[in-house]
Formats: C-alpha cells, structure tokens, sequence
C-alpha cells in the first residue's frame, strides 16, 4: 500500500485582503468608464444627436439669433411648434384689432414670450400696446397654410439670401404645427438662418425689400460679395426667375414638354452654381407634373425619386408630400395629371438623380 500525501490546500487569505483585491478591481473597472465616458464626450459628446441644436444668443448688430451648438445634419428637425395665434392673410376686421384680441385669448406665458419679441417701422413716440403688438406681430408673422401665424421659437431666426440661409420652415396643417429643418450641413457655432423673402432676385432689391419691411441693411454673405461676386451671384438669379417664368407658360400650352423639362433642368444647374437648395422638391415635382401630363413613364419616376429626396430634406420625410411623390415613383400612372396632354418623352435628370 502506498502512502499518498495531500498537499494542504493554499491558506485562505483573510477577508481584508480579498475586498482590497475586489476593491482595487472595481476602481480599476470605474476609471475605465470614466475615462471611456470622458473621451465619448470628447470626441462624439458634444455632437450628440439629443444635444439641443441650437442656443439663443444676442448678435451684434442683429438683435438675437440662433446659434448652433453642435454640428448640424442636413434635413435634421431643427424646431416643431405650435403657433402662439394666427390671423388669416386678408381680413376685413382691422389687423390691431385682430392682434390684440387673440393675443388676450392666449396664456400668460404665451403672452410673455410674445412680448419678449422684436419689432421695428414703429416709431419711439408710439408706445400705445395695441399698436406694438401689431409692429410686433408684422416683424416676427410667417405664413402657416391660408394663414399668418406667430411662432416665439422660431421667430428667433434672423434671415439670409439666397445660399446664405440654411434652415427652411414649413406649415404642416394636418398637425397644426410649424416645422423647421436645416436645408445643409450647418457647423457647430455657426448661425442659423432662414429667409423673409423671395431672394432669387437682385440685391439692390433685396435690400430695398428688406430694409423697408424688416428694418435692417442686409450683410448676409451673398449680399457681401466683392462686386464682381455679386454681379455674377445677380444675374444667376435673374436667370433662374426668367426659367421659372418660361417654364411656367407649359401651363397655357405655350412652351412643349420638352421645353419646359429644359427650363427646369437649367433652374437646377444655375441653382447648383449658386448654391441655393431651397425649393428643390417643388421644383422636381413640377417636373413630375409634366412628365406625367406627356405619359412619360420613365420621366415620372426619375423625377419624383428627385422629388422625394429634396422634399425629405426640406419638409421630413415623413411629411404628407414626401409620401405622395414616392406613391408617383411606384406607379406614375397614378398622378392625377397622367396623360392630361399629348404622349411625349420629355427626358429627365437620369444619371443624377440625387
Ligand atoms: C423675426 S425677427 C428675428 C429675430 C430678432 N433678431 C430678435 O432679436 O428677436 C426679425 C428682425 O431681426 C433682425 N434681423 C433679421 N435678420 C437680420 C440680418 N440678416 N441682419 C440684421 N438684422 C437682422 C431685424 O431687426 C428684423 O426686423
């Protein structure tokens, strides 16, 4: 019989020093997290998408306005908001009248935020509050559906021209909500900013417009160019008015199919050299219109997948439009305008579709 010996089994260390070792394991583990949370912030923190977008700052010169405060994507929802009042576009009644009624009819914060606003045309000797609320209400309105409304939120958004601005706005009547989304890529410390006004058009006559409704001596970047920038950015966007004039007369069966395709796709180059993005949706689905009017089947979907990209951008992709457009993409026959006109190809944006 052989002897076989047991190794003692390894004394147990003493409870002390076996919490020291969980412990100094588990600070190990926490400042790893630490760290690992530091450098998140670091590097993606800072431009996290639940990050508010944006801050309202005073700028010299221009009152206040909204600042980015991390970087922007385009088409990102930048302010969703339900209008304070609105007033209908033409009314009878007299607007101060009209103002200062709905305005009472709104809550105290309401109030205050409306009277927070900035106005201008009213001259210093007229304080009467009836009558600074219309200034009020005439400098800081947009148009939301058949009516004007107030938005305190985005009444914040000092104005650009033509591809100085970045943020679009759009009523959605079906929620009874105003939507603003950002028409580029914006940076972080960067203005957002939309536009008061029609600027496919000269500067002189965006200024006379704005100075005279608005108060203030445009000094967006497209109003600052050297003249020879400007000359050049003017009568671009003389151009493209012209086109969407022309293209316009297709309605009355002035111009071909074709012809009008062709304005379109010239609006679209002279906008890429001028760097204005707005409105690129209605146009293709102008475009789709036309298309579908001829029977040009192939027309039709490549236009309203152009149509759906650009309004996804301006009005969100899940806006009543977007989906109308894409219906188009699936089955063109289905626009109400098929076959309006005589058949025609009438060619589209093909290879570039985007
Ligand atoms: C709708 S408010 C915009 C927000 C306003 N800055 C504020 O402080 O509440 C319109 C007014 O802002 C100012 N504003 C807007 N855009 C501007 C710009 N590009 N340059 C200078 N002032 C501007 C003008 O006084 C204009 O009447």
């Amino acid at each position: 019989m052989t002897s076989t010996k047991r190794k003692p089994p390894p004394p147990k260390k003493p409870p002390q020093a076996r919490d020291a070792l969980r412990f100094s394991f588990g600070l190990r583990l926490g400042l790893a997290f630490v760290v690992a949370v530091v450098a998140y912030l670091f590097t993606n923190g800072a431009n996290a998408p639940n990050r508010p977008a944006f801050e309202v700052v005073r700028i010299p010169g221009k009152g206040k306005g909204l600042i980015a405060q991390r970087d922007i994507q385009q088409g990102e929802l930048l302010i969703r908001e339900k209008p304070l009042f609105r007033v209908p576009s033409s009314t009878t009644e007299s607007p101060q009248q009209l103002v200062w009624k709905l305005l009472q009819a709104t809550s105290a914060e309401g109030q205050a935020a409306f009277w927070d606003l900035s106005y201008v045309n009213l001259p210093e000797t007229v304080t009467q509050r009836d009558h600074v609320a219309l200034a009020i209400f005439e400098t800081n309105a947009v148009a939301a559906g058949q009516q004007v409304g107030i938005f305190p939120g985005m009444a914040r958004l000092n104005h650009g021209c033509s591809s100085a601005f970045n943020a679009v706005y759009t009523w959605r009547e079906s929620e009874q909500m105003l939507y603003v989304h950002a028409l580029r890529n914006i940076s972080k410390g960067q203005e957002l900013l939309t536009t008061y006004t029609d600027t496919k058009r000269p500067r002189n006559e965006r200024r006379a417009f704005l100075s005279s409704h608005y108060g203030f001596e445009c000094t967006c970047a497209v109003c600052s160019l050297d003249n020879a920038g400007s000359l050049a950015s003017d009568r671009r966007l003389t151009s493209i008015s012209e086109f969407y004039r022309y293209f316009a007369t297709w309605g009355n069966g002035d111009i071909t199919g074709v012809e009008a395709i062709e304005a379109i796709n010239n609006i679209w180059k002279l906008e890429e050299e001028e760097g204005y993005w707005s409105e690129r949706g209605r146009l293709a689905a102008d475009a789709v219109w036309i298309a579908a009017a001829h029977s040009d089947f192939s027309a039709v979907r490549s236009w309203a997948r152009l149509a759906a990209k650009w309004y996804t951008i301006e009005l969100g992709g899940d806006s009543e439009t977007v989906l109308e457009v894409v219906r188009f993409a699936a089955n063109p026959k289905a626009h109400t305008a098929w076959n309006s006109r005589e058949p025609l190809p009438v060619g589209g944006p093909w290879p570039s579709a985007g």
